[in-house]
């Protein structure tokens, strides 16, 4: 019998060898022995060797292997908690360092002992973040920001320059959270990192050392000035501002910042019109992030009925150090919603032409992040995709077909050969090149979601944040399923707990699977219960799915049933009346944002009484929107009389 040790390097050895040659099928290995086999195996389910009389037996051991490896995947997914959903970075923000106070005294002909004449030093730069429509990811973002430091003071009164202000650009759709003090992630603030510098000093050293990081002396009086009263009264002066400052930004930490950028913000620059001639222009930039440091005092600062002729300034202090966690909600402009195994990603794939590479298989959290693809339409209607008549396998199949391929520079097996031969496709190909793109949209496949999602249970139901800036959501149900409306139900509770309001986003209710109901369509009580079925489905729908749908100012206006499509994914079958659908919702939402956008637009440019642009565009709109738009010219002319027609 072998040692307990040597079994587990020998079993851990077995599995690596036996998971590496994998790829190969020709390439088998016998069974371990039990004798050797280590509890390890058992435990993990995983069984690694076939012989080469079994081939059934081995597919089923590499199948095993799969899904234990899958399995492994999702409970770390899920022990995440949702964290690593979506594009997230970490920043750590510094505000520029002011500029230290200058020590000089003014010198002339007739006047060689002038007043003293150092200027202070200028600010350090802030830190501002700002949405902008020109960026869609958070990848050009680097992890360490600082804005510039504050210009040191000069002599003849000359105050430094204040440091340019920092503008990060992000996305929209980026949500800002400052990190919480406990959190292991953040970098050490201004007051930590001074910390730390003084660590380990005797208390004289300490004190030397924070003097000579606050003070600036004239040269070779640093000795003298340190023994004399007015110096140490200054130093008193001094610290008793920085505690009240230390104190401020204590609070200011207290709240986080928390910013939800999800709209452009003005970047045009706007100049004040009561400005002086010559004044620089004032420029939106953004949300504050991290103040810069302010700067050091000149001597003149410190000049008293005592003190004469001060020799000392002050040096500029840090900016603030900050760091926050940046994440970008993913923007598609449909959104699929759906139980574990409903055949969402089957959906994409299938509506893409295979393109999107979003995993498909038989279990339940299959997909663990979000995919968003292109759905391109062409002018006559049609898609990639729509005349196929394919069976999307599984992608892992498809993947180890693939590399089979390639390894071993193969042509297409006989089976694929038929399937294109079958396929009209490439018939098509020529027609195909000729129909152009016409509207493209953005769909995104979600995990899964399933009850209480809420309470992070699966894959929780964090990956929703994403489809908050959907213009539709599409529920993804399972048709063979005993009761799917009750997957509706499900779906719907969880969107509202997640946020209030967000299931009226919805627009069309998928019945998926549709061709494992009806049997070969020859026995006709099989059709019959699958149209009972459907209808069944369709009636739920009308009584309990029906949406509210809301103005801009949140109040409702009307209500909306929800279309019902029964389709098969797998099959392609009924896609086209799909993209049509999904086409209509995006175009209506992106026309009522443009129409919105242009009369705000007009409305505040307006200040002229009789404005016939301003009828036309208000008997386009919506009823309320009219009242309000109605409300805001009237508002107008009145100040515009109030103010000029007196
Ligand atoms: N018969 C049939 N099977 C389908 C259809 N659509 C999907 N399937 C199968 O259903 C299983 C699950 O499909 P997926 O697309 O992975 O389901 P999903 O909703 O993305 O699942 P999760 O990623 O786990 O949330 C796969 O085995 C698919 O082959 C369909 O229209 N007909
Ligand atoms: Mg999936």
């Amino acid at each position: 019998m072998l040692q307990p040790r040597t079994t587990k390097v020998l079993t851990v050895f077995y599995m690596r060898l036996a998971h590496a040659l994998r790829p190969r099928s020709r390439v088998t290995l016998f069974p371990l022995s039990p004798c050797i086999r280590h509890p390890i195996l058992q435990r993990r389910n995983v069984i690694i060797a076939s012989t080469p009389s079994d081939e059934g037996e081995g597919q089923q051991d590499r199948d095993a292997f799969e899904a234990a490896k899958r399995r492994r995947r999702t409970d770390w997914k899920r022990r995440q908690g949702g964290e690593s959903f979506l594009d997230n970075v970490i920043i750590h923000v510094r505000g520029g360092r002011g500029g230290n106070g200058c020590v000089a005294f003014h010198r002339e002909k007739f006047q060689p002992y002038g007043p003293p004449s150092g200027g202070n030093g200028g600010r350090g730069g802030d830190v501002y973040i700002l949405p902008t429509p020109h960026l869609t990811t958070l990848s050009s973002i680097s992890t360490r920001i600082r804005a510039e430091n504050g210009g040191n003071g000069q002599g003849t009164w000359r105050n430094g320059k204040n440091g340019s202000p920092y503008i990060i650009r992000v996305p929209l759709g980026t949500v800002v959270r400052q990190l919480a003090p406990d959190d292991p992630r953040r970098a050490k603030d201004e007051y930590e990192a001074e910390e730390e510098a003084l660590e380990g000093l005797e208390l004289e050293d300490r004190r030397q050392k924070m003097r000579s990081r606050r003070w600036v002396h004239y040269p070779s009086y640093e000795e003298d000035n340190i023994q004399r009263d007015i110096f140490q009264d200054a130093e008193r002066q001094v610290y008793r501002e920085e505690r009240a400052r230390r104190i401020l930004r204590r609070r200011r930490t207290e709240e986080p910042i928390f910013l939800d950028l999800d709209k452009p913000e003005e970047v045009e620059e706007a100049r004040d019109p009561n400005a002086p001639l010559g004044l620089p222009r004032t420029q939106y930039m953004g949300h504050l992030l991290a103040t810069g440091g302010a700067g050091g005092y000149g001597n003149p600062h410190f000049l008293s009925t005592n003190n004469r002729s001060p020799k000392f300034a002050t040096r500029g202090y840090d900016g603030e150090r900050l760091s926050f966690s940046l994440e970008l909600k993913i923007l598609a402009d449909i959104g699929l919603v759906g139980m574990p195994n409903a055949g969402k990603s089957t959906l994409l794939r299938a509506l893409t032409a295979g393109r999107a590479k979003t995993e498909i298989a038989g279990y339940a959290f299959t997909t663990l992040n979000p995919v968003v693809a292109v759905v391109r339409v062409n002018d006559d209607g049609t898609f990639e995709g729509w005349d196929r008549n394919l069976v999307y396998d599984e992608t892992r199949i498809e993947r180890e077909r693939e590399l089979a391929q390639l390894e071993e520079g193969e042509l297409p097996s006989q089976e694929n050969v038929i399937q294109q031969e079958d396929d009209p496709k490439d018939d098509k190909e020529s027609e195909d090149s000729e129909s152009l793109e016409a509207f493209r949209f953005t769909v995104a496949d979600n995990p899964g979601l399933i009850e209480h999602a809420s309470d992070n249970v699966g894959l929780g139901h964090s990956f929703l944040r994403s489809m908050e800036r959907s213009f539709a959501l599409v529920y993804v149900v399972d048709l063979s399923s005993p009761a799917p409306w009750d997957e509706l139900r499900v779906l719907k509770e969880e969107l509202e707990k997640y946020k209030p309001g967000m299931s009226s986003k919805a627009r069309m209710v998928i019945a998926n699977k549709a061709d494992l109901l009806g049997g070969d369509g020859q026995d006709p009580v099989a059709v019959e219960e699958a149209r009972r079925k459907l209808q069944m489905l369709e009636e739920h729908v009308e009584k309990e799915m029906v949406v509210e749908v809301q103005d801009s100012n949140g109040d409702v206006i009307s209500h909306r049933t929800l279309d019902v499509v029964p389709i098969s994914a797998k099959f392609s079958m009924n896609l086209p009346r799909v993209v049509g659908l999904m086409r209509r919702y995006v175009e209506e939402a992106k026309s009522a944002a443009d129409a919105e956008k242009c009369m705000d637009m007009t409305i505040s440019m307006t200040l002229t009484p009789h404005n016939s642009n301003l009828n036309l565009l208000v008997s386009k709109s919506t009823p309320s929107r009219c009242a309000e738009i109605r409300l805001r010219i009237a508002l107008t002319l009145k100040t515009y009389n109030t103010l000029f027609m007196q």
